[in-house]
């Protein structure tokens, strides 16, 4: 697929620390609207990945565009955030002693770059925003809760509507199921499903059941490169999957 249609592209990006090649070769592309599993064994590179896309890890050579035109190696961590690249780490970091309504609010009011303090967001289409947000992440009777008493799913749940109220195009999502209950985590998937249809989602995940509620194309990294592409049915029946991580 051309870079110029993608929201997402990345051509011959390697990365090395001290030597070793966490990203060898890797090329990539996500197209609009797109929600893109990641999987791979441990020390595949998946969080490489991201920190080369989010600009926390420059690569050594390779191409890695935004939106089809955005050179984001030419940009820094702060920028790509404003461009609208929005990543959810592992851990929730939400702000506990504070409720669900209110870490949303400060979520909406945050700059998510330098620019975004031009524009003034007025207060009615702020509580609309808020209330869109409660009810796409499930926590709509939770909003006068203090985010330490919410379970470790719905802290993540949080996490990720704080992350879409500074409006994404793009969301990279690290292993949002793990440390969920069975329930949480196919609730999530839903979640994510949701979200696919207004973002471009990249999501990295070990669990394979999750991945295979996704339903969606699944690329397998190992050893710094692409292995196998494509629906988690043919991934998994490629040999090679099997040997270096599926079989484990
Ligand atoms: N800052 C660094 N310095 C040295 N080596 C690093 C650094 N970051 C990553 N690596 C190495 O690069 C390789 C790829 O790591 P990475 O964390 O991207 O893999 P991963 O697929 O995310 O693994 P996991 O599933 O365990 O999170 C690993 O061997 C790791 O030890």
């Amino acid at each position: 697929m051309a870079r110029q249609t993608s929201i997402l592209y990345l051509d011959g990006v390697s990365v090395s620390f001290d030597g070793f090649k966490a990203l060898n070769d890797l090329s990539m592309v996500i197209e609009p609207g797109e929600m893109r599993a990641i999987i791979g064994p441990n020390g595949a590179g998946k969080t490489t990945m991201m920190d080369v896309i989010t600009g926390k890890t420059r690569p050594d050579t390779g191409e890695i565009y935004f939106n089809g035109v955005v050179d984001l190696i030419s940009e820094d961590e702060a920028s790509i955030a404003e461009l609208g690249v929005g990543r959810k780490f592992q851990k929730p970091t939400v702000f506990e002693s504070h409720t669900v309504w209110d870490n949303l609010e400060l979520a909406l009011k945050a700059p998510r770059g330098p620019l975004a303090t031009l524009f003034h967001v007025t207060s009615g289409d702020e509580r609309s925003r808020i209330e869109e947000l409660l009810t796409l992440i499930r926590l709509g009777d939770k909003r006068d809760e203090l985010a330490a008493n919410l379970s470790h799913g719905q802290k993540q749940w949080l996490e990720i509507g704080m992350l879409l109220a500074q409006d994404p195009k793009l969301l990279l999502v690290d292993e949002p199921a793990a440390g969920m209950t069975d329930a949480e985590t196919a609730e999530t998937a839903e979640l994510l499903k949701d979200i696919a249809k207004t973002h471009s989602v990249v999501v990295v995940e070990h669990d394979m059941t999750f991945v295979r509620s996704l339903d969606v194309k699944v690329t397998v990294l190992h050893e710094g490169s692409v292995l196998a592409e494509g629906s988690l049915d043919h991934v998994s029946a490629d040999e090679r999957v099997v040997e270096v991580y599926l079989g484990r």
